[in-house]
């Protein structure tokens, strides 16, 4: 493997940037995933006694929560379980407006940010934002949900970096083999929901060429995701895409 993946550099940004902002540390949301799972070991790497994990389940899988408990075993980074679904639900039986099927879970994600940033100021710790490059691009997050951060160590990485990061960091084998998934609805996984291989956007990233309709796919959803790029902390600033 011959690649520069900056991890001391980046380290070293997150211990910058917390100290800047006078601040004592790190809390992110842990799901099982890649992304929060590389990110939250860098962050141990800055702060080995001041990151704080929270696994924050929405009827969500078992297995998603068993894994994030073994992710933060293994990187010996403290965290706690939030159940939201309660919380959900109430939200759910209190608008009059029936919600269709996309509004209900952009709910999931935002009960998570206002977990994280209600137990962030009771620390003093700061938010992390876990975003790929080509989550961001694509604007396939959800506006305040897990887009809402302040500061992010791998906003400039392609999905294959992000892997490539995940077996170097020694993130457990079970969480780099599932396919990335926003985890809103059973069975979701993010290429089928848009329709785009990540291998795809990372080559077109990268300046090769792919399909002209894949290519008019990304720059139509870089075009109408635009608001919810909105500023954070990066530690390279991606720049506007050009094309
Ligand atoms: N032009 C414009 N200027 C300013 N604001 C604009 C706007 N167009 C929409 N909006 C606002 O943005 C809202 C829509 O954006 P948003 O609420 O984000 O909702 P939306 O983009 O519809 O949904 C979020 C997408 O991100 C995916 N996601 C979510 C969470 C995590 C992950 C993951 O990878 O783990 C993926 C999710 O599966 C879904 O496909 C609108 O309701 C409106 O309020
Ligand atoms: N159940 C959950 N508990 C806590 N945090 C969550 C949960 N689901 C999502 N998140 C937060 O939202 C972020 C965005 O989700 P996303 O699916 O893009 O990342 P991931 O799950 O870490 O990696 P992957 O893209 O491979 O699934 C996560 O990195 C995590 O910080
Ligand atoms: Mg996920």
């Amino acid at each position: 493997m011959s690649h520069n993946l900056e991890i001391d550099s980046r380290v070293k940004f997150l211990q910058k940037y917390v100290k800047q902002a006078k601040s004592d540390g790190l809390i992110l949301g842990i799901s099982g995933g890649k992304d929060s799972a590389v990110v939250a070991a860098l962050a141990k790497r800055a702060f080995p006694n001041n990151v704080y994990g929270v696994i924050m389940p929405c009827y969500s899988l078992k297995e998603d929560v068993e894994h994030g408990k073994k992710l933060c075993e293994a990187l010996e980074v403290e965290y706690e379980v939030v159940d939201l679904s309660k919380s959900y639900d109430t939200i759910l039986e209190s608008v009059k407006e029936p919600l269709n099927d996309q509004a209900k879970s952009n709910i999931k994600p935002r009960l998570r940010m206002t977990t994280l940033y209600a137990i962030a100021q009771q620390k003093n710790y700061l938010v992390l934002g876990t975003g790929n490059r080509a989550e961001i691009v694509l604007g396939y997050f959800t506006k305040y949900g897990d887009g809402g951060s302040d500061v992010n160590p791998i906003s400039d990485l392609k999905v294959h970096q992000v892997f490539d990061m995940a077996r170097e960091l020694n993130i457990p084998q079970e969480i780099i083999n599932k396919p990335p998934s926003a985890g809103l609805w059973e069975g979701q996984t993010d290429e089928q929901e848009l329709g785009i291989r990540y291998s795809d956007v990372d080559d077109f990233l990268d300046g090769k060429e792919v399909d002209p309709k894949v290519r008019e796919k990304i720059i139509s959803k870089y075009k109408a995701t635009e608001h919810k790029r909105q500023t954070f902390a990066q530690y390279k600033d991606i720049g506007p895409l050009k094309f």
